[in-house]
């Protein structure tokens, strides 16, 4: 487990996005638009954004123009909505397939949360740990999240990974997606990350959680096993100089 001070420290700092990447890794950075033969991005090519690689995290942006708003009849500090809630909700799920390629029919129902001033969540992983217990054991494990910024944060709220010094702050309409496994089917202890306070405004995401099942071909498994010190080798971005 990481050092819990040293660990308070790069959260802190990733939070006021004062950790920079790497060259190394920023040189293999790239940005492009995707363009291919699903109906959505025939019609408009979606940007995209490289913000790490392996663990690949990808910023996709203006996926959301204005298709999810907060229904007025219930606000709430979390919800979670089936596609067969409304046709928004399905076509977030349409959408996703869409830039992502993966299968939907084992992706967990949209979870919307709205975190108000100080609202965080603390340093996890979103896949099942060894000793947790797996609530849908058929469909394995969350292979992928795709998070969707459906507001921009005034100050604060930035999503960030703390073992690879990644800081990534809210962009209204964009979705964050990360894949949480390696290709073996074993957890990414590199995914570890948390939501920082957000200090002005207010803060609303949508998380889909894609699952193992029915991705078998869309993303061929690898037979590379995580060895069990791998965390001991994770490029760490922690501070030199601690003021
Ligand atoms: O809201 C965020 O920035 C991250 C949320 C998160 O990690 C989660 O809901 O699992
Ligand atoms: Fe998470």
């Amino acid at each position: 487990m990481p050092n819990p001070y040293l660990d308070w420290i790069v959260y802190q700092k990733l939070c006021q996005g004062e950790i920079k990447l790497p060259s190394t890794m920023a040189k293999r950075l790239t940005c492009q638009y995707l363009t291919g033969e699903h109906p959505f991005l025939r019609y408009a090519a979606i940007k995209m954004e490289y913000l790490y690689r392996d663990p690949d995290i990808v910023m996709y942006y203006d996926v959301l123009t204005g298709g999810v708003k907060p229904a007025n009849f219930r606000i709430s500090k979390y919800g979670a909505l089936s596609d067969k809630a409304s046709p928004t909700v399905a076509q977030v799920s349409r959408r996703v397939s869409a830039f992502t390629n993966f299968d939907m029919s084992s992706a967990e129902p949209l979870q919307v949360v709205n975190y108000g001033i100080g609202g965080h969540y603390t340093p996890h992983y979103d896949y099942y740990r060894p000793n947790e217990e797996s609530i849908t054991d058929e469909d394995g494990d969350r292979i992928a999240t795709v998070l969707f910024y459906m507001s921009d944060v005034a100050q604060g709220g930035a999503t960030v990974f703390l073992d690879i010094g990644v800081s990534v702050f809210p962009v209204k309409g964009a979705a964050l997606v990360w894949m949480n496994l390696h290709r073996s089917g074993e957890g990414d202890l590199a995914t570890r990350h948390a939501a920082c306070p957000v200090l002005l405004g207010s803060k609303w995401a949508g998380n889909k959680w894609l699952h193992e099942s029915g991705q078998e071909f869309l993303r061929p498994c690898g037979l590379e096993y995580q060895s069990a010190d791998m965390h001991l080798k994770l490029p760490r971005n922690v501070p030199t100089t601690i003021s």
